[in-house]
């Protein structure tokens, strides 16, 4: 039997929990192969993604609530719960009687324990009572906006006590679909025409040129935009990162951590398909995701490789006008968008700026003198950020911090510049601009 929104949603949750899935990654798949209409892949998407954003309030609502502490629960109850409780919680349009009784459903159908479906219906219908009263709210900020307490430690540091409780809003928000346009094919004005003929709402971004932001796509990678390669998406911080280094025509550019490609892109936009982009990375498999969207968005001047950029190759020494390191990191930037990295286990997260320093003072000497070399990030901790720019400046002094200006709020900086999604709207984002002086 076809499985409905609420199922594909709960073994979705099920799977995070019990194979470390990414929701994302796993909504992809599972969406397709139930056969979800576009509404249905919408509440799935939602509720998932809700779920994940609150999962910590949802369970302090539970421990209060139920008899059986949520650990304790097997996770086919605990998903069935939260998702029943996130409906209740924060979907409006959601009747009470559907929150309520689909989770009971589910549970009587997954649940090995025949008592179970009892206790989310009791559950779910004392939380509704009491809501009606007012729910107690958690003091915490951790339990607040969900985040764990060694993560609110890390963002608090990095952006303060003062905005730490909007970044952590901002973080459980609902992100704008950024489409940046491939102006090698169509305008900026043809594209939003031919979008909103397929029934899609468009506004071109506040401050960030050639940037659409969209609404009502449906299943975005059908639209003929999509396909035909007038779009791509990626948000307006890595664009931002891209414009900063200045690609122009006919330049010589190495993206030494390419995949899947976003960088690159918009490199080889800026740049007008002139000049060369070798786009590499470690894994292999990844190398096909890179050619197949250039070959997409009909960009010609890319060429996709696999290379390790912690390992140096003799032949690429000074051979590059620009040389782009968007190196592995923490994503805690991208909370909005990837709400399951709070989950994660943070403790690997330790080895990161080693190999970050190790991929910047390799790939720093394929920059010509006079090149340009892009250390970027999409997160906010300063161990992984600045720290690094500062480490590799004290060792080698070839390179100097360029002073670079962007559009709208984010204006001029220094050389080195973090975006916050509380404060300019866009991802959590790193970047550092360095000249090679010799
Ligand atoms: C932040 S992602 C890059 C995103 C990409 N620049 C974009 O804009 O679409 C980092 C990439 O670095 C790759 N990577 C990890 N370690 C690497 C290494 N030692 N050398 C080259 N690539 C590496 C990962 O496979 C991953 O695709």
């Amino acid at each position: 039997m076809a499985l409905s929104a609420r199922e594909v949603a709960l073994n979705c949750l099920i799977a995070c929990e019990k194979q470390g899935a990414w929701s994302d990654g796993y909504l992809r798949n599972a969406i397709r192969q139930a056969g979800l209409d576009g509404r249905d892949a919408g509440l799935c998407t939602r509720l998932v993604f809700g779920v994940q954003q609150n999962r910590l309030l949802l369970d302090w609502y539970l421990t209060r609530f139920s008899s059986v502490k949520p650990e304790k629960m097997e996770l086919p109850v605990r998903g069935a719960l939260r998702l029943g409780l996130y409906q209740l919680l924060f979907m409006d349009r959601i009747p009470v009687h559907a929150a309520v009784n689909e989770s009971v459903a589910l549970t009587r159908k997954r649940s090995r324990n025949p008592r179970s479906a009892a206790l989310v219906n009791a559950v779910l219908r004392t939380v509704e009572r009491e809501r009606k009263e007012g729910l107690p709210q958690p003091e915490e900020l951790s339990v607040r906006y969900s985040h764990p307490e060694w993560l609110v430690r890390e963002l608090t540091n990095a952006v303060g006590p003062e905005e730490i409780e909007a970044l952590l809003a901002a973080d459980n928000g609902e992100p704008p679909i950024q489409a940046q346009v491939n102006t090698l094919k169509a305008t900026t004005e043809e594209t939003a025409a031919e979008l909103t003929a397929a029934g899609v709402t468009v506004r071109p971004h506040p401050w960030l040129p050639d940037c659409l932001e969209l609404e009502d796509t449906g299943n975005l990678e059908g639209l003929d935009a999509f396909q035909n390669g007038t779009i791509y998406i990626q948000d307006a911080a890595a664009r931002l990162a891209v414009l900063a280094a200045g690609p122009e025509p006919g330049m010589a550019v190495l993206d030494a951590c390419a995949a899947p490609g976003g960088k690159s892109f918009a490199a080889a936009i800026a740049m007008g398909d002139s000049g060369s982009i070798c786009s590499c990375d470690i894994h292999p498999h990844k190398q096909a995701l890179i050619e197949q969207g250039a070959r997409r968005l009909g960009i010609h001047s890319i060429t996709a490789a696999v290379m390790d950029g912690k390992a140096f190759d003799p032949e690429l020494a000074g051979r590059f006008d620009l040389v782009i390191a968007d190196v592995p990191c923490s994503g805690l930037g991208i909370i909005r968008k990837k709400p399951d990295i709070r989950y994660k286990d943070p403790e690997p997260l330790g080895g990161l700026p080693g190999v970050q320093r190790a991929i910047l003072e390799n790939v720093s000497r394929y920059v010509r003198p006079g090149g340009v070399l892009l250390y970027a990030t999409c997160t906010l901790l300063r161990r992984e950020n600045e720290a690094v720019v500062s480490w590799f400046l004290d060792k080698d002094t070839n390179f100097t911090l360029e002073p670079f200006t962007l559009p709208g709020h984010v204006g001029a900086s220094e050389g080195m510049v973090t975006l916050w999604p509380h404060r300019h709207g866009t991802d959590g984002f790193f970047f550092a601009k360095l000249r090679r002086t010799r």
